[in-house]
C-alpha cells in the first residue's frame, strides 16, 4: 500500500469531492473483509458447481429439507446460489460477479475509491452480459456455459437477426466495449497489425525459445489493454508492480504481461483543485493556537465562582400594577375638554396612556386650531385640573398629536425589582446596561451607558437623584462581572455611597496610597480625576498599540489572545466614575475639577471610563458650557425653577415633575418621561453584603499613581518627603554633570511636574545649584562616589 501511493500519484485520480463511502474504520475492515469472504465463497460455490452442478440439481428443490445432501463444496447455499447465478444466470461468466465482489471487499478495506470501483461493476455488469450471449452463442445445448439468460437472449437475437447478425452484432459489443471502456482507436489496431508482422519477422531470425513481442513501452500498453479486455481480469492498481518491469529493461523485447493499460489510467485522470489557504499573519496563528490550546482568554476566571447577586434581595411591593382608575380617568377628560372648549379648542379624539406615575393624555385637536394656542394654555388647564406637574407636550414628537401629561392620584411603585427581572434588561447585549426605570407606557427603559457616554443627573433635594445613582450602580451590579466594570465612587456628603464600601475588592478603584476606596476629600477628588486622566492616556497607548479603535475591540482581541500581557497589555474592566454632589465640588476645587472632568468626558467614551455626576445645584456655574457640551445624556429630577430646568434639559419641563423620582431623560433630543425604580437602602445593603462576604480579589482596582503639584514645592524638603525617584535622578544628573528637569524627564520618563520638583529637591539637598535662567543648573556633586558620601552624611 505504501509503496503504490506514489503511483497514484503519477496519475492523479482524485476527483473533486468524491461521494466515498462514509464508514469508520473499524465498520470498512468488518464490511470489507466480509466482501472479500463473500468474493471467495462466491467463487469456491461456483468452482465446484462446475463438478457437482450436475449432482445437485435434484436436491435444489430440497433445501429446506436437511436430509438431503449436496455435493457442492459449500454445500446447500454454495449449490443454490451458483445454480442461480450459473444456470439460471450468465453461465460460467458469473465467475465474473464473485471477482467483483472480492474487489469491492479489497476497495472497502484499502479505502479506495468509490468512483473506480463502481466503473469496474459497470463494465463487469456489461462483460458478464456479453459474454454470457457470446458462450450462449457458441453453445447452445450446454447451458451451465451461458446460463439461461445468455440462451435466452441468444435465441431471441436469432429468431430476429440470425446467427450472422448475432456475432456480428457480439462482434459491435466487443468493439464499443474496447473503444469506450479504453479508449482504443482504430489507428492502434492497425499499429497492433503492424508491430506484430514486424515481430514475425524478427522471431524468424531470432533463435529464441520464447515468443517475445519487442513493443515499445506506448504499444505494449496497447496490447494489453486489448488483452486485458479479453481477460475480463479484475486488474486494479494491485495489478501495477508489474508494470515496472519494462520500465526498468525498456528496450528488451517484453513478454505481453496484463498490466494496467495506460488509456485506463489516462481516462481516470481527474482535475484536483487545491484550495488555497488564506494567509494569516504569525501572531494570528499564534493566537489561534493560544486559543485552541487554551480557549479564549476568560477575565473572570480569578472570581470564577463570584455569584451574581439574586433576584430576591430586591424588595418586592404589593402595589405594584397599574390600576386604572375609570373616575379619575372619566373626570380629567371631561376638565381637559371643558378647558379646551372655553377656549373655543375643539377636540377631534382623545386617548390615556396610563404610567406608573403620570397618565397621557393625547388629544387630536380640531382641523385649524393652532397648536401655539394650546401651548399657551399650559398653565390655564393645569389650574382647571388643579394638580401638580402637569406637562404638555404639543406636537408630540413623531405622533401629531398634543400630549397632556397628568399625574395619578396614587402613584405606583415602580420598584428595582421589576426593572431588573425585565426581559428588557435581562437579555440586554448592552455594554453597560442600566435599567433606569419605566416609561409613561409602562415599559421598562434600559439605556446603555457605554453609548451614553457620559450622564448628568440633576435635581433638586429630596427629588431622588440618590436613589437614581443607586439604581444605575444596582443595575450594573446585576449585570456585570467584577472583572468587567469597576467604580471610582466621589461622595462628598460622606453617606450616600458608603455601603458600597462592602464591594471595594471586588467592584471599586481607587489610588494606591488611599485607604478608602469612597472618595470624600476634595482634594482626594483631584488626585483622583487626574489619576483617571492618567489611566485614559495609558489606555489609549495600549488601544495604539493594539491598533484597536474602543475598549471593545481591545478587550475582544485580548480575549482572543491576540494581545500579548508581555507587552503591557491587559483585560481592560470598564471604570464608572459617580460624583455626587458634583456642585460642592465645583464650589470648592473650581477649575483644578473641571478640567479633569471636561478631558475626561471629551476623550475617555473609547476606552471604558464613563462619568456620572450628580448635582443639586444644576446653575451655569456648576453645569458650565464646557461640561453641558460633553454630556449629552443627562437626567432631570425635579428642580424649583424654570431656569435651572432650562440649565439642565436646554428647556421646560423639569419643574413641572412630581417628584420621588419623576424624572426626563434626555439623549440629545427628546424628552422621555420616566418613571426612577426605587431602590431603597436596605436593598442596597442587601445587595452589597451578598457581593462582599463572596471571595475577591485581593485588593481593590487600583488606578495609576498620580503625584499632585502641592506636595513639596519649597526649599526646605523634608527628606522624608522626597519623592521616591530622588536617588535615581540624582545619579542622572551627577553622571550627566548636567542640571536640567527636561533631563530628568527623559530620562526617568517623568512628566515636567514632577521633574521640576526633584529639581527643587535635588537643590535643596545641594546637589544642584540654584535656578540660573534659560541655562542649566550647576551641578555641585562631581562623581558618583561624592554622592554616596554626601547622601550619607546627610543622614
Ligand atoms: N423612584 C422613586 N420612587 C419612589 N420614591 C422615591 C423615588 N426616588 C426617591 N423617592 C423618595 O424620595 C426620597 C428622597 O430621595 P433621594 O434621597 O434620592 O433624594 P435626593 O435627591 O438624593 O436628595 P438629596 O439631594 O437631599 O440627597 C426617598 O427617600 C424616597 O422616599
Amino acid at each position: 500500500m505504501a509503496k503504490r501511493k506514489p503511483k497514484t500519484r503519477k496519475a492523479p485520480t482524485k476527483r473533486l469531492k468524491m461521494p466515498s463511502l462514509k464508514l469508520s474504520s473499524q465498520q470498512k475492515l468488518v464490511f470489507g473483509s466480509f466482501l472479500v469472504i463473500s468474493g471467495l465463497l462466491l467463487f469456491i460455490a461456483f468452482f465446484s458447481f462446475l463438478f457437482t452442478g450436475d449432482a445437485d440439481q435434484s436436491a435444489l428443490s430440497e433445501f429446506a429439507s436437511r436430509e438431503i445432501k449436496t455435493k457442492n463444496w459449500l454445500s446447500k447455499s454454495g449449490a443454490w446460489i451458483s445454480h442461480f447465478f450459473i444456470q439460471q444466470g450468465f453461465g460460467i461468466a458469473a465467475f465474473i460477479f464473485s471477482g467483483l465482489v472480492f474487489l469491492s471487499g479489497v476497495y472497502v478495506l484499502m479505502d479506495l475509491k468509490a468512483s473506480k470501483l463502481r466503473k469496474h461493476w459497470f463494465w463487469g455488469i456489461l462483460i458478464v452480459i456479453w459474454l454470457s450471449i457470446l458462450l450462449g452463442f457458441f453453445n447452445e445445448q450446454n447451458d451451465i456455459l451461458g446460463g439461461v439468460i445468455g440462451f435466452e437472449i441468444n435465441t431471441f437475437l436469432q429468431d430476429y437477426i440470425g446467427k450472422t447478425g448475432t456475432s456480428l452484432l457480439l462482434l459491435f459489443g466487443l468493439i464499443t466495449y474496447l473503444a469506450l471502456r479504453f479508449k482504443i482507436t482504430f489507428e492502434t489496431f492497425i499499429n497492433i497489425f503492424k508491430k506484430a508482422k514486424r515481430n514475425i519477422k524478427s522471431e524468424l531470425s531470432d533463435t529464441s525459445e520464447d515468443v517475445f513481442v519487442p513493443l515499445d513501452n506506448n504499444l505494449s500498453d496497447e496490447a494489453e489493454a486489448i488483452k486485458s479486455a479479453f481477460d475480463i481480469s479484475l486488474e486494479d492498481d494491485s495489478s501495477e508492480p508489474l508494470k515496472e518491469e519494462p520500465k526498468s529493461k525498456p528496450n528488451q523485447p517484453l513478454e505481453v504481461n496484463i498490466t494496467k493499460p495506460e488509456a485506463e489510467e489516462e481516462s481516470e485522470i481527474e482535475i484536483k483543485v487545491e484550495q488555497v489557504k488564506e494567509e494569516v499573519s504569525e501572531t494570528d496563528n499564534l493566537a489561534n493556537k493560544l486559543v485552541e490550546d487554551f480557549g479564549q482568554f476568560d477575565p473572570t476566571l480569578e472570581l470564577a465562582k463570584y455569584q451574581f447577586p439574586t433576584l430576591d434581595l430586591l424588595k418586592k411591593y404589593d402595589a405594584e400594577g397599574i390600576k386604572i382608575n375609570q373616575d379619575e380617568l372619566e373626570e380629567n377628560k371631561n376638565k381637559i375638554v371643558e378647558t379646551l372648549s372655553n377656549y373655543k379648542i375643539g377636540i377631534a379624539s382623545i386617548k390615556a396612556t396610563i404610567g406608573p406615575t403620570v397618565t397621557l393624555y393625547e388629544i387630536v385637536p380640531d382641523a385649524g386650531i393652532r397648536i401655539s394656542k394650546i401651548k399657551n394654555l399650559e398653565d390655564d388647564i393645569a389650574l382647571s385640573l388643579s394638580a401638580l406637574g402637569i406637562r404638555i407636550i404639543a406636537p408630540i414628537p413623531g405622533k401629531g398629536t398634543i400630549g397632556i401629561e397628568v399625574p395619578n392620584k396614587n402613584a405606583t411603585i415602580v420598584s428595582m425589582r421589576s426593572v431588573i427581572a425585565s426581559k428588557k434588561f435581562q437579555s440586554s447585549e448592552m455594554q453597560l446596561p442600566i435599567a433606569l426605570g419605566k416609561t409613561i407606557s409602562n415599559e421598562t427603559f434600559v439605556v446603555d451607558l457605554a453609548k451614553m457616554p457620559h450622564l448628568l443627573m440633576a435635581g433638586a433635594t429630596g427629588q431622588g437623584k440618590s436613589v437614581g445613582l443607586n439604581a444605575v450602580l444596582t443595575s450594573l451590579l446585576y449585570k456585570k462581572h467584577p472583572a468587567e466594570v469597576k467604580f471610582v465612587l466621589v461622595d462628598p456628603k460622606k453617606v450616600e455611597l458608603t455601603l458600597f464600601n462592602k464591594i471595594e475588592r471586588h467592584y471599586l478603584a481607587k489610588l494606591p496610597d488611599s485607604e478608602d476606596a469612597i472618595i470624600t476629600d476634595n482634594t482626594k477628588v483631584i488626585n483622583t480625576l487626574n489619576s483617571l486622566c492618567i489611566e485614559m492616556d495609558n489606555r489609549y497607548e495600549l488601544l495604539k498599540n493594539a491598533m484597536c479603535r474602543n475598549i471593545a475591540e481591545y478587550n475582544a482581541k485580548f480575549k482572543a489572545r491576540k494581545l500579548n500581557p508581555n507587552e503591557g497589555h491587559q483585560f481592560l474592566p470598564y471604570i464608572v466614575l459617580v460624583v455626587d454632589e458634583f456642585a460642592d465640588l465645583i464650589m470648592t476645587a473650581g477649575k483644578e475639577v473641571e478640567t479633569p472632568i471636561a478631558r475626561l468626558a471629551q476623550l475617555a467614551r473609547a476606552i471604558g471610563i464613563h462619568l456620572i455626576i450628580a448635582t443639586q445645584r444644576p446653575s451655569v456655574n456648576v453645569i458650565t458650557g464646557i461640561i453641558k457640551a460633553n454630556f449629552p445624556a443627562r437626567i432631570a429630577f425635579r428642580v424649583t425653577s424654570k431656569i435651572d430646568s432650562r440649565t439642565i434639559l436646554d428647556g421646560a419641563g423639569a419643574d413641572q415633575l412630581i417628584g420621588r423620582g419623576d424624572m426626563l431623560y434626555t439623549q440629545g433630543n427628546d424628552l422621555i418621561r420616566i418613571q426612577c425604580a426605587f431602590v431603597d437602602t436596605p436593598e442596597v445593603e442587601k445587595i452589597t453584603d451578598y457581593i462582599g462576604s463572596q471571595k475577591a480579589y485581593p485588593d481593590a482596582y487600583m488606578l495609576p499613581e498620580y503625584v499632585g503639584e502641592e506636595s513639596g514645592t519649597s526649599l526646605d524638603i523634608d527628606i522624608s518627603d522626597r519623592d521616591k525617584l530622588f536617588k535615581d535622578a540624582a545619579i542622572v544628573i551627577v553622571t550627566a554633570q548636567q542640571g536640567s528637569a527636561s533631563l530628568l524627564q527623559r530620562k526617568l520618563k517623568l512628566g515636567y511636574n514632577r521633574a521640576g520638583r526633584l529639581i527643587d529637591q535635588l537643590e535643596a539637598a545641594g546637589i544642584v545649584g540654584p535656578f540660573e535662567g534659560s541655562k542649566a543648573r550647576q551641578v555641585l556633586i562631581p562623581d558618583l562616589i561624592a554622592l554616596d558620601q554626601h547622601l550619607e552624611n546627610e543622614i
